[in-house]
């Protein structure tokens, strides 16, 4: 498998990867507002040109912020909408002209002369077979280094066992998952040789067995116009990457995607998600960073279901799970979007970026009970030696593990798929 993905793996690790998410950054301060347009970008109106393939956002220059920030400015403290939408906003400054006939030929033209989107490539299922091998290359290299180390003699005894069940649960594995496979391993091999391929085996059929009932694909209810997808997440975990990545996979489903820059704390978070948008195609509802989230959700869903939208997905400001304050405003925006459909939202994934390790766990806790998660999505399986967390995240909450993430590219998510996963990060082939 080396040789295959080693293009691949140049690629994804031609920088260094992230570092594990262990500072708080502050929130930077914001800068001037950008002139956001309140409503919808129109499909046919980008305002920047297609960002080349797998490039990010240059909005959003990928300092790993991968641990959530405790100080961002405090949500305002907004009265709740009734059951008329929010009232007005204050007036824009004036934005662009990016809606003004001129503009979409300009830019029309430069689309013309320029290659095809990112969007357009749609990479063939190899392809991500490979970037999930490479992508969990560090996880399933820190493991099979382990396992190797620990196997010193060839036959299995007690204190290799002991050995085995620390390395897996050092790989983040959990207790249940690293007992459940030294105790087949004592069951079936005690006092017999046994390989490293042989543990390794054993290891991904454990690691199948726990993932098969979680990896459930997002089902899109196609009679809730729109469906109403909430992202929510601590920050930096890659809920607005994400959603770029959903909305295209979504459009080349032939659905008609919406989104709403929920993230009203930052406007550099707004800008991603329009730079999304101009991706995907998809419009995006946006008010000015400082806007109230609760209040711009009414609106994106109204809206949204007035345009008989597909798919709405509703980015939100990231938070941490122990910031009581920042959870309640969640839940406002919740019991707001409610207000315009009770069933809404019909999903509310949770992203979760590996590299947290153990602090997933407690994100999973807390966001469950707060927002009612109803499937997860982890990101950055790719910077990280810790890919095993997702195991015993499986394994003690039971959520739908709908997508993962490998990179930062558009087609760097999938679908997740136990057996892949498991495969790649045992390191068989
Ligand atoms: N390597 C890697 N990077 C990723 C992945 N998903 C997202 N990222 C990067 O992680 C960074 C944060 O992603 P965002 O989508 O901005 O995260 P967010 O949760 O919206 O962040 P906040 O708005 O701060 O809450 C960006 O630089 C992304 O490109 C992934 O699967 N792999």
């Amino acid at each position: 498998m080396t040789d295959k993905v080693s293009g691949f793996f140049k690629r994804l690790f031609g920088t260094e990867p992230a570092p594990a998410p262990t500072h708080s950054e502050p929130e930077t301060p914001l800068e001037p507002i950008p002139p956001v347009p309140e409503t919808v970008l129109p499909a046919s109106a980008p305002e920047l040109a297609p960002a080349p393939p797998e490039s990010l956002p240059e909005t959003e220059p990928a300092p790993p912020p991968p641990e959530p920030v405790p100080s961002q400015p405090e949500p305002r403290d907004t009265p709740e909408p009734p059951d008329a939408p929010e009232p007005p906003h204050r007036p824009l400054p004036p934005g662009p002209p990016e809606t003004t006939p001129d503009y979409i030929e300009d830019v029309e033209d430069d689309l013309a002369a320029s290659p095809a989107p990112v969007a357009a490539v749609e990479p063939p299922r190899q392809g991500w077979l490979q970037r999930l091998a490479s992508g969990l290359k560090r996880s399933s290299d820190n493991l099979s280094t382990s396992i190797t180390s620990v196997f010193t003699k060839r036959r299995l005894d007690a204190a290799t066992l002991d050995d085995l069940e620390d390395v897996l649960i050092q790989a983040d594995l959990g207790l249940e998952t690293a007992t459940a496979i030294t105790e087949t391993l004592r069951r079936d091999r005690f006092d017999k040789d046994v390989s490293g391929d042989e543990v390794r085996a054993v290891l991904a059929a454990e690691v199948e067995k726990t993932l098969g009932p979680v990896a459930r694909p997002l089902v899109i209810d196609a009679a809730q116009k729109p469906f109403v997808i909430l992202m929510i997440g601590v920050n930096g975990s890659g809920k607005t990457t994400t959603i770029g990545k959903l909305a295209q996979k979504f459009s080349h489903e032939g659905r008609s995607v919406m989104l709403a820059a929920g993230d009203t704390f930052r406007a550099a978070a707004i800008e991603q998600l329009q730079v999304w948008g101009q991706r995907t195609g998809a419009p995006v509802i946006a008010r000015p960073a400082g806007a109230d989230a609760s209040g711009l959700a009414f609106d994106a869903v109204t809206q949204a279901r007035a345009e008989g939208r597909d798919v709405l997905i509703i980015d939100t400001a990231g938070r941490l799970q122990n910031r009581e304050e920042l959870m309640d405003e969640l839940e406002k925006v919740i019991r707001v979007i409610k207000k315009v459909d009770p069933t809404a939202p019909h999903a509310t994934l949770l992203t979760l970026d590996a590299t947290t390790g153990q602090n997933a766990l407690k994100q999973v806790e807390i966001f469950g009970q707060r927002a009612g998660v109803t499937g997860l999505v982890m990101t950055k399986l790719d910077g990280t030696a810790r890919g095993g967390i997702l195991v015993a995240i499986a394994r003690k909450f039971g959520l739908p593990v709908h997508f993962i993430g490998v990179g930062e590219g558009v087609e760097d998510l999938e679908p997740f798929a136990a057996r892949d996963f498991a495969r790649a990060i045992a390191g068989q082939d």
